[in-house]
C-alpha cells in the first residue's frame, strides 16, 4: 500500500515542511499551529549515506519518506479556542494542495471531552469531494467508528483498540512508548507487548507515540528494538512530539538504523 502514496525524497521534507509551516501563514499562524507531521517512510532504501549522496554523518537513513499529516485532527484538538469548520477546510485543502497525500483530517470522540473537534462531520462533509489524498480520522471506539463510517470515512486510526470492521483499514495508536505522565518511564518490553498485540489484530500500521515528548535516543532505540522484534519494520511509524527539542533527533536516530519505516513527528 505504501507503494502507491507519494513519497517525498527526503532531503526536500525539511523545504516541505517550511513551506507548510510560514505559506498562508496568517491562517495558519492565527491559529497558532505549528504543524504536525506523521511521516511514512517508502520502502526505497538506501544502503549507505554515499549511494544516496547523503551528506557525511547522517547514517544509514532511507532515501525516501511519505508524509502523513496530522495537524487538522491532532494539531487542532489542543487549541483553546475552537477554531471554526471551514478554517479547518481550508487548513485541510492547503495541505493537500502542498502535495501531501494522506491528512488525518478529524477525531470521530466525544465532544464532551473534546469540543474542539465536535464538528467532525461537517468537516467530512465539506472534503468529501476534496480529491487528491486520503482522509483518515481517529475513532476511539466504536460509537465513533460507526459515526465516521456514516460521515464517510474510508480509514480510521485507533489509539486504545483495534478491530476490522468492514475491512475498513485500521492504524493503531500506542501513546506514552517511552514515558507516562502516571507511572514515569515506560519499559520497551511493555510496548512491545502492546505492538504485536495491534499487528495480531489486523491493524495495518502501528504509530509508536512519544506521547509527552519526554523521549531521547537512548530511551527511543532501545524501545524500537524490542518492538522490531515482535512486529515488522514495515508495519512501524514513530511518533514524536518536540515538548523538549527531541523530536529531530529521535526521528534521526529511528531513521538511521532503519528502525521505522513510517515517521510521525509532531512540533508545535
Ligand atoms: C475515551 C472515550 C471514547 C470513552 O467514552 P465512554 O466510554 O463512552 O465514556 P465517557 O464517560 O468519556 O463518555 C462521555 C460521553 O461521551 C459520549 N461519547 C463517547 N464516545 C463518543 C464518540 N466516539 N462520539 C461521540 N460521543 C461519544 C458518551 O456516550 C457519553 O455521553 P453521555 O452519556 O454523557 O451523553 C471518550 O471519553 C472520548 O472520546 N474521549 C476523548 C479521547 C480523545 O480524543 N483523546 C485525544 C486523542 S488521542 C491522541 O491524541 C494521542 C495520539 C493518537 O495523537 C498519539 C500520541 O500522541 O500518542
Amino acid at each position: 500500500m505504501f507503494a502507491s502514496a507519494k513519497c517525498l525524497p527526503l532531503h526536500k521534507v525539511s523545504r516541505h515542511m517550511r513551506n507548510l509551516y510560514y505559506r498562508d501563514g496568517g491562517a495558519v499562524a492565527g491559529l497558532n499551529y505549528c504543524g504536525l507531521e506523521p511521516c511514512y517512510l517508502s520502502s526505497r532504501y538506501q544502503t549507505s549515506s554515499s549511494e544516496s549522496g547523503n551528506k557525511p554523518g547522517l547514517g544509514n537513513i532511507p532515501e525516501f519518506v511519505k508524509i502523513v499529516e496530522v495537524g487538522p485532527r491532532d494539531g487542532l484538538q489542543n487549541e483553546k479556542q475552537i477554531v471554526p469548520t471551514d478554517v479547518k477546510v481550508r487548513l485541510i485543502e492547503m495541505l493537500v494542495s502542498s502535495g501531501l497525500t494522506v491528512v488525518e483530517a478529524t477525531s470521530f470522540v466525544s465532544p464532551k471531552w473534546v469540543p474542539q473537534l465536535a464538528d467532525a462531520k461537517d468537516v467530512m462533509e465539506a472534503i468529501q469531494n476534496l480529491g487528491g489524498a486520503r482522509f483518515p480520522v481517529l475513532t476511539p471506539n466504536l460509537k465513533g467508528f460507526e459515526a465516521a463510517v456514516a460521515a464517510g470515512a474510508k480509514e480510521v486510526a485507533i489509539f486504545a483498540s483495534a478491530s476490522e470492521k468492514l475491512s475498513i483499514p485500521v492504524r493503531g495508536y500506542i501513546s506514552c512508548v517511552v514515558g507516562c505522565p502516571m507511572e514515569g518511564a515506560v519499559h520497551p518490553s511493555k510496548v512491545a507487548y502492546v505492538a504485536k498485540e495491534l499487528y495480531d489484530m489486523g491493524c495495518f500500521d502501528i504509530s509508536l507515540g512519544d506521547t509527552i515528548g519526554v523521549g531521547t535516543p537512548g530511551t527511543v532505540v532501545p524501545m524500537l528494538e524490542e518492538v522490531i522484534d515482535v512486529v515488522p519494520t514495515q508495519k512501524l511509524a514513530v511518533y514524536f512530539h518536540d515538548t523538549y527539542g527531541q523530536a529531530l533527533s529521535n526521528i534521526l536516530a529511528s531513521l538511521q538504523d532503519n528502525y521505522a519505516l513510517h515517521l510521525n513527528f509532531s512540533m508545535k
